[in-house]
């Protein structure tokens, strides 16, 4: 697996690109308090998710853009058709999609809603689905918070190329170490595939949560308490 620190070159296997900046460490480490309540998580997700956008874009497709500044003519660029599309994935996905919007406005938004089975974490319900039938030649940004046995990210990236996506990047905020080896062993080999996220945690508990991450990340988000 090839492993980027900051924007650093992708050698071969799965992409992986670690976030390395002071801004998201500090957001972070406010975000993963348990004291941090959910209005302040929910502005910190956001955040956390427009400074990985800069990354997670670096292969958005543009094309020639001809036009007139005040000053002269010029060829710019922007972004090519068909239109790439952000999928969040239901319920804490949903909390990084105003970040992700506010960074590629013209982007369209598909949806899946996905539940881990706690008692068989690797196995998900998949309770909502609002896609375009067709996902070939659309650059796809999945956007989920955690990355935790990896089974969530592979199931949504298997239903995605079930509908023709051949790009697919991955938008998580926190790693475990499990999930990113399941993710990197079960992703079809022909989709051109990439996760960022801001850390890479020590690993799982007995409950398949992320130690030390930040507890449910879409309890947290939407306010949900023991
Ligand atoms: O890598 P995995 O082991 O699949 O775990 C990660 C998934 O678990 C959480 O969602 P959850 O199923 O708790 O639903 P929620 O987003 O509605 O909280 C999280 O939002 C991811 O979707
Ligand atoms: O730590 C974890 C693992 C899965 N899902 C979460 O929301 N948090
Ligand atoms: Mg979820």
């Amino acid at each position: 697996m090839a492993v980027r620190q900051g924007s650093g070159a992708m050698l071969g296997g799965m992409e992986l690109h670690v976030l390395n900046h002071p801004l998201v460490e500090h957001k972070l480490t406010v975000l993963r308090d348990k004291n941090t309540p959910s209005s302040t998580f929910r502005e910190l997700v956001s955040e956390l998710v427009s400074l990985e956008a800069y990354e997670a874009t670096r292969n958005l497709a543009v094309v020639d853009k001809p036009i007139e500044t005040p000053v002269a003519p010029m060829v710019g660029k922007q972004i090519a058709k068909p239109r790439p599309i952000i999928v969040p994935v239901l319920r804490a996905g949903l909390g990084m999609l105003d970040g992700m919007t506010r960074m590629m406005p013209s982007a369209e938004v598909g949806f899946l809603g996905m539940k881990r089975d706690e008692e068989h974490p690797t196995q998900q319900i998949t309770y909502a689905n609002r896609l375009p039938d067709d996902l070939s030649g659309r650059q796809c940004f999945l956007i989920d918070p955690m990355l935790a046995t990896g089974g969530t990210l592979v199931a949504a990236t298997h239903y995605l190329a079930e509908k023709g996506a051949k790009d697919v990047t991955a938008i998580c905020i926190i790693a475990a170490p499990e999930g990113i080896k399941f993710v990197e062993d079960n992703i079809d080999p022909s989709i051109d595939f990439r996760v960022v996220v801001c850390g890479v945690d020590e690993g799982l508990n007995d409950r398949s949560y992320i130690v030390p991450g930040l507890g449910d990340a879409g309890d947290r988000l939407y306010g949900v308490v023991d």
